[in-house]
């Protein structure tokens, strides 16, 4: 007699779920919007684009301008006409408070805080958190949110250690200035944002990219340098990743998909200062589906692709499906990146995962 842990299920083949949104997405401008564009749309029905462009997006007026551009960019296909991208503004020392309203009407959604100097176009970014207190108010007020790239800048605080710096420094003391602002602490890379998030109210959400589920910091250093595993913040250690798949794998609640995918022309990746960002918007929700099938949780996908992002914005969820299929396919080399390229995670590599058109 066989005991329940000993029957050998069939492996899932097929899964449909509600069609997922991504809450953290960078698609850049100008000519790469035909790639970045296209790749998003063919999987989401939503996405979150974040504003560090160059200027970044600080005003109503350049995000519904910057819509539109993405707007154009979508193809003439049924995902295409369905995609919807939601706009964020760049919270700068001196962004007016006035501005929270009128971004509110125009359909803004959030405001995101880069500490000045933490990442990718960042320059324009905080620097000090205290000169964006009027603002943070009439957010509050308006039920705009508050979305952070949660790393201090001190050189002095190690690499690996600014994500939990910034919790103990930053967030703790915004929150209790701020107990009913909407705050999702993006992209969280280790144990204690897991945790942080995990057990705070209801005011707090995070978002965890599929690269940060799938590989730990040893992928960025196997068989030499690897810059297109390079991002902010930086990969982990392994205790860091399982904590970050628990998370992701725990169901209802206040963890969601949010790609960072942040495409940069391979030359400036593969160089002595290579840019931060890992591309994943081409196969973004295979590697969602292939993290969690490592960790034999399947069944908690949907939760984290398509449910706790839209109810933590207090919006609807999707109302179609997409269907995903264990078939192994091979993301290829390169794309186009305007006149450069761009070489996308995983490329050349067989994914397990593939979403079926
Ligand atoms: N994640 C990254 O490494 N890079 C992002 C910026 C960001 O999200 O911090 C980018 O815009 O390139
Ligand atoms: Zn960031
Ligand atoms: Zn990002």
């Amino acid at each position: 007699m066989s005991t329940a842990s000993e029957i050998q299920l069939p492996a899932v083949t097929s899964l449909s779920i509600t069609r997922p949104d991504d809450w953290h997405l960078h698609l850049r401008d100008g000519e790469a919007l035909r790639t970045t564009v296209p790749h998003a749309a063919a999987q989401f029905g939503r996405a979150l684009i974040m504003p560090n462009l160059r200027p970044p997006v600080t005003t109503t007026e350049l995000a519904v301008a910057y819509r539109e551009r993405i707007l154009a960019a979508l193809p003439e296909s049924a995902a295409g006409a369905s995609f919807q991208p939601l706009m964020t503004l760049y919270l700068t020392d001196n962004l007016p408070p006035e501005e929270i309203a009128r971004a509110k009407a125009a359909g803004v959604v959030a405001l995101k805080l880069y500490p000045a100097g933490a990442t990718t176009n960042s320059d324009a970014g905080v620097t000090d958190i205290r000169k964006t207190y009027r603002t943070l108010e009439a957010m509050q007020r308006e039920g705009v949110l508050l979305l952070v790239h949660g790393e201090v800048t001190d050189p002095a605080i190690d690499l690996f250690d600014r994500e939990a710096a910034f919790i103990d420094q930053q967030l703790i003391p915004l929150r209790r200035d701020f107990p009913e602002l909407k705050i999702v602490m993006e992209h969280i890379t280790t144990k204690e944002g897991a945790q942080y998030v995990a057990e705070a109210d209801r005011f707090v959400g995070a978002t965890i990219t599929a690269h940060h589920l799938l590989f730990n910091r040893n992928a960025i250093f196997t068989g030499g340098i690897r810059p297109h595993y390079y991002c902010l913040p930086v990969l982990k250690r392994e205790t860091h990743r399982l904590a970050l798949v628990q998370a992701a794998t725990s169901g209802p609640g206040r963890f969601f998909l949010g790609t960072d995918s942040a495409p940069h022309a391979a030359h400036l990746k593969e160089h002595a200062t290579g840019c931060a960002g890992c591309y994943t918007a081409h196969a973004a929700i295979e590697m969602y589906a292939e993290a969690f099938d490592n960790a034999g949780a399947l069944d908690q996908l949907e939760a984290f692709t398509s449910f706790n992002g839209p109810d933590f914005y207090n919006l609807p969820r999707n109302a179609d499906k997409i269907v995903l299929r264990r078939e192994s396919w091979t993301p290829p080399a390169s794309f186009a990146f305007g006149e450069a390229e761009l070489k996308p995670l995983r490329s050349g590599e067989s994914l397990p995962w593939k979403l079926v058109d």
